[in-house]
């Protein structure tokens, strides 16, 4: 492996690995770090760290790269969500900062750009589409609101040091432009630097820049132009290897309450079988996985969607009255419960909605590692794994997608 990654989430995971295998880097994703390695230019370990305690986040993040330099790579990239999925606490600054010490690196850039999905960051400020961060549907979103959308400062709350900022101006002035601004940076002592990306050439033009850090954080955008290092210096695999179709029974999950989830969850269900997990009855225990799997059954051929997607407003109700974490956990373990049974009793195709449920079905799977094949949407690739013969999965990340996204899913991974 030359290029190492953690992601702090599944869906993350994935939308990295698509970025690196589009970059004509053979990658690979684990889940994980207890599944052994396997031959690859990139190694993306996929974790689930961001919304747990800052000290298990730190030290998941430090094992699994501990691991990744094990395996030969010469850098490494942490990637996170391009909303900045966080809180005050972190987890995104206390693990990056972990990592610079770890890595005996002086510096590492700091950009969740990804333009593609209308993510931009100006002048330290994060935008989805044409709204700030803010004033998008990840004001509620359940785990972390994000209610600020000047990165530079939600970024030094969670951080020991002093956080700087390179600005457009500087990205467009081009690749020795940045090396100097990081280097001014640097000299000044701030080691995260908060760097405006809006369009992909400025992505290009970082990744250019960054070609020698040890350490690189960002949305799956920041790998853009790092594939380009490695081939400049011959170094990439000739043949990326191909990933079988796979088709059979199939299922949608969605635990995913983002505004895209909705409207996707909406439009599958209008042509297909639905099912809506309701977390109060999920609570008391009216709701059972051997009743969910006996309805799918019931269904046929037909591939239902399982949902427990649900408006702000109805989100809120349900964590005054059983706690955040408590619901959240119920569910994601519903959906990774439901998912093992299904699996284990024919099913070939998931589809799944929302990175902590995500990973808490992948984890769930426990496929070890995944091949990384064609891209449904962006961010989104067909990934196959392995258990008792191939196993399709898409990992759709919760804002990513088109409305028909969980349709597309399924017709792609059968495709050959
Ligand atoms: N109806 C609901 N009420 C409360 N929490 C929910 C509900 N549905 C899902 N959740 C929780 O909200 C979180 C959604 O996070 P995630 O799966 O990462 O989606 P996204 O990708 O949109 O962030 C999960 O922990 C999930 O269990
Ligand atoms: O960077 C992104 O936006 C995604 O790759 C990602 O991390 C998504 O997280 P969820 O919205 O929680 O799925």
């Amino acid at each position: 492996m030359l290029l190492g990654a953690i992601a702090d989430d599944f869906t993350g995971a994935s939308d990295l690995a698509n970025t690196l295998a589009r970059g004509g880097m053979s990658t690979v994703q684990f889940s994980g770090i207890g599944h052994g390695a396997r031959a690859c230019d990139a190694g993306v370990v996929a974790l689930k760290t961001r919304s747990i305690p800052v000290a298990d986040a730190v030290s998941q993040s430090l094992a699994a790269v501990r691991w990744l330099l094990d395996q030969g790579c010469e850098q490494i990239v942490f990637k996170y969500c391009s909303t900045f999925d966080s809180t005050p606490e972190g987890n995104i600054g206390p693990v990056a900062e972990a990592l610079l010490d770890l890595l005996g690196a002086d510096m590492a850039v700091v950009c969740p750009a990804f333009p593609g999905t209308g993510r931009r960051l100006f002048m330290g400020h994060l935008f989805v589409g044409d709204r700030l961060l803010s004033e998008t549907g990840m004001r509620h979103h359940p785990l972390t609101p994000m209610v600020d959308p000047d990165i530079r400062r939600w970024l030094a709350r969670q951080t020991q040091g002093a956080v700087g900022a390179v600005h457009l101006e500087t990205v467009r002035a081009g690749s020795d432009a940045v090396r100097a601004a990081l280097r001014a940076e640097r000299e000044a002592g701030r080691r995260l630097v908060v760097i405006d990306a809006v369009a992909d050439e400025d992505l290009l033009t970082i990744g250019k820049a960054v070609a020698d850090h040890p350490l690189v954080t960002g949305g799956s955008g920041i790998a853009q132009g790092l594939p380009a290092n490695f081939r400049a210096k011959g170094r990439l695999s000739a043949a990326l290897p191909e990933t079988p179709a796979v088709d059979g029974p199939a299922i949608v999950l969605c635990g995913s309450c983002s505004t895209a989830s909705q409207q996707q969850v909406a439009l599958y269900g209008a042509h297909h079988p639905s099912f809506a997990i309701d977390p109060a009855a999920l609570m008391r225990g009216e709701i059972t996985i051997e009743a969910v799997a006996c309805w799918i059954r019931e269904r046929g051929d037909e591939t239902p969607i399982i949902y427990s997607t649900a408006v702000a407003e109805t989100v809120s109700d349900a964590q005054a009255r059983f706690g955040r974490e408590t619901i959240a956990s119920r569910i994601e373990d519903f959906f990774a419960r439901l998912a093992r049974l299904l699996v284990d009793t024919g099913l070939r195709r998931v589809v799944v909605g929302g990175g902590e449920t995500s990973g808490a079905v992948v984890e769930a799977l426990q496929l070890g590692s995944l091949q990384v094949g064609r891209e449904i949407d962006p961010g989104i690739p067909v990934l196959v794994g392995w258990r008792d013969g191939p196993v399709a999965l898409a990992l759709k990340s919760g804002n990513f997608g088109a409305p028909d996204v969980f349709e597309k899913s399924l017709r792609a991974m059968a495709r050959p």
